[in-house]
């Protein structure tokens, strides 16, 4: 029998403190190839902290992260500020598979749309440009932008311009990406633009982990679904199970509405 693939993302017992307060405690996921992980909870549940301890923005005090099958060498920092990558070039490396996509879009304002999407494979990944060029020019055709290339982003809308930090992250060829609650700070009407090209992605067996208050996008296109109360999963399992007849109380009470 051949050897099974190994995982695109293994985050296991990761904990993390800020001062005093325990912001995670202990939280595992594994993410196959293909799967749509969404991740809900209260504000203040630790999502945010999560995904940034994954891709190592935020130093964890404990836990394992491995990327397609490759474990990051972590070791405690010199000056107490959680564990740091012991090796600064396989840090760069597993971070170059992970993509993250902000509520904030983080897009460079003095360049263009295609600059965006083109900037780190050519500085990050040392790509020729006029390939980066091209291949950048076929993503935002994927995210209907291929008309507002030469655009900059303070001339786009807040979904535009999500599409935009969407593309640049699928520039980088990612094994995995990291949404960070990518419509949060959309107005509704801009919603559905940005839901539709991940739901594309997703389709296209992309392995997404997507922190969302969007709830239809978790019980329709994610494979697991997963929620978090003050930095413990609470609840985990497929989107049918886990909606039509959650185990825990605390989950209930946040689907309808009542758990801040
Ligand atoms: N850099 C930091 N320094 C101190 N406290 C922090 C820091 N980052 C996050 N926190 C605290 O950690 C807790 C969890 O924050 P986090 O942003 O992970 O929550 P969240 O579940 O993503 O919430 P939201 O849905 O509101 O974004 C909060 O109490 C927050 O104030």
């Amino acid at each position: 029998m051949p050897a099974a693939a190994p995982a695109a993302l293994v985050a296991e017992g990761i904990h993390k403190s800020f001062g005093d307060l325990e912001v995670l405690k202990g939280v595992s996921l594994t993410a196959k190839e293909g799967d749509v992980i969404a991740m809900l909870g209260s504000s203040g549940s630790g999502k945010s902290t999560f995904l940034r301890c994954v891709n190592m923005l935020e130093n964890p005090n404990a836990g394992r992260i491995s990327v397609g099958g490759e474990t990051l060498r972590l070791v405690p920092g010199k000056h107490g500020e959680g564990l740091v990558a012991e090796d600064k070039e396989q840090l760069r490396r597993v971070r170059s598979r992970l993509a993250m996509v902000f509520q904030s879009f983080n897009l460079w304002s003095h360049m263009t749309v295609l600059e965006n999407v083109v900037e780190a494979p050519i500085h990050v990944l040392k790509r020729p440009k006029a390939e980066a060029v091209a291949y950048g020019e076929e993503i935002l055709q994927r995210v209907g932008l291929y008309d507002r290339k030469d655009y900059y982003p303070a001339h786009l809308s807040g979904g535009q311009q999500q599409r935009v930090a969407i593309a640049r992250a699928l520039a980088m060829d990612p094994s995995v990406m990291l949404f960070d609650e990518p419509t949060s700070a959309l107005d509704p009407e801009l919603v559905g633009e940005v839901l539709r090209v991940m739901r594309s992605l997703a389709e296209e067996g992309r392995t997404m982990i997507v922190v969302t208050h969007e709830m239809g996008f978790a019980k329709e296109v994610s494979t697991e679904t997963i929620f978090l109360h003050e930095g413990r999963i609470e609840e985990a399992g497929s989107p049918q199970e886990v909606f039509n007849n959650p185990c825990s109380e605390r989950f209930r009470q946040f689907l309808e509405g009542n758990l801040k």
